[in-house]
């Protein structure tokens, strides 16, 4: 957007457009009795940063050291051309137009409006249009990743606008391209798929545990995991490192009919490990076994029929953010993982 300077104090946006918007800069000392155009940020590290000031407050004589003290010696009065958007209303428009109806949507501050998830579930974010909406320039669009699992009031996305005011025209533009996804695709760019809860069998392998020699330390931490995502480990299995007893096992939960089956340790490459040679003797198509990413990298994903089942190795039980984090959202949905899926974790997979 062009920035013309007028003369000292007043400046004037949007060129020779009709319906411009006048901005007038006024000297604090002066602003008593005038309404803020925006609302005025204080940041003092390590204690505060936030709104000082609301858009709308009413100056008054107390104000002055205080606006002074954030670094503002002038204020703007803003009278806005009718081809222009506050930035606080560009942020609420953008937001309305790229979001599914069903999340919730914050009042702007400073600026910016916040769109947070009504329920445990899945991002579901259109890249290419966050993208899009992006390159148009003097707008911020920021999201978590596609496919990340999302708490209750987890943050999704924010919108903002980079001037104090911006062309209308722009703000359709994002409207447009929202539009042009709803159609095609019948739902919103930003969106969340709740989280079903789903029952899973458990089979840990490892005769060090099936001895008793060690305690299980697998157990509690898969259940943490799928605990932290609406779902329950409906039973947990032991079994020593023998390959027909885990194919046995592994039938075994597969006939009780739980929505998937994980199967622990035994992974790598001992002689011990024995357990993607089971999963696959249990008779899973394997999608793969190992995952570009680290930690993780020897995770077997597979199916039984639909069921999907997964080889978690050692470091799932330790490490907080594995491939199975990943992948385990997707999986809870009852999305199907395909290789593809797997190729992807590579880059940006080394944690
Ligand atoms: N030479 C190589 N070494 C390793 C490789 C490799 O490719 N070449 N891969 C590494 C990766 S990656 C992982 S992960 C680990 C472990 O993988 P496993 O799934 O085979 O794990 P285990 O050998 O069965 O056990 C390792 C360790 O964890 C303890 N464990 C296993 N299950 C339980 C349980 N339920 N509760 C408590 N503790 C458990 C086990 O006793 C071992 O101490 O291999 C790397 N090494
Ligand atoms: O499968 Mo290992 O987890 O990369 O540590």
């Amino acid at each position: 957007m062009d920035i013309h300077q007028d003369d000292h104090n007043e400046t004037r946006l949007g060129g020779e457009r009709a319906g411009r918007t006048m901005l007038k800069e006024v000297p604090v000392q002066q602003a008593v009795g005038m309404r803020l155009a925006h609302d005025l940020t204080q940041i003092i590290p390590g204690q505060f940063k936030g709104r000082l000031f609301k858009k709308g407050h009413l100056i008054t004589e107390s104000d002055i050291p205080k606006l002074l003290d954030i670094g503002k010696e002038h204020i703007y009065t803003l009278e806005l051309g009718e081809q222009d958007l506050h930035e606080d209303d560009a942020a609420r428009r953008m937001a309305e137009a790229l979001i599914d109806e069903s999340l919730l949507m914050s009042e702007p501050h400073e600026g910016k409006v916040s769109i947070q998830s009504p329920v445990l579930g899945v991002a579901k974010i259109a890249k290419d249009v966050v993208d899009q909406v992006n390159r148009l320039g003097e707008i911020a669009l920021a999201t978590i990743h596609h496919n990340k699992a999302v708490a209750v009031g987890g943050k999704l996305a924010a919108t903002r606008v980079i001037p104090l005011v911006v062309s209308k025209q722009k703000v359709e533009l994002v409207e447009q391209i929202a539009q042009q996804y709803k159609r095609t695709y019948g739902c919103a760019p930003i969106s969340v798929s709740p989280l079903p809860v789903r029952r899973i069998g458990l089979l840990t392998t490892g005769s060090e545990v099936y001895n008793g020699r060690i305690k299980d330390k697998f157990g509690p931490a898969v259940k943490a995991k799928l605990e932290a995502l609406g779902s329950v480990v409906a039973e947990q299995r032991f079994v020593p490192d023998d390959r027909e007893l885990i194919v046995k096992e592994i039938k075994g939960l597969v006939a009780e009919g739980y929505d998937m089956i994980l199967v622990t340790g035994g992974m790598s490459v001992d002689p011990d490990d024995r357990t993607p040679g089971a999963i696959a003797a249990a008779g899973a198509d394997i999608v793969s076994y190992g995952t570009p990413m680290l930690p993780g990298s020897m995770l077997l994903a597979g199916y039984i029929g639909h069921t999907p089942i997964v080889g978690l190795p050692g470091c799932v039980m330790h490490d907080p953010y594995t491939s199975f984090d990943v992948l385990l959202p997707r999986l809870l949905l009852g999305e199907r993982i395909d290789k593809e899926d797997i190729v992807a974790l590579g880059y940006g997979g080394l944690l």
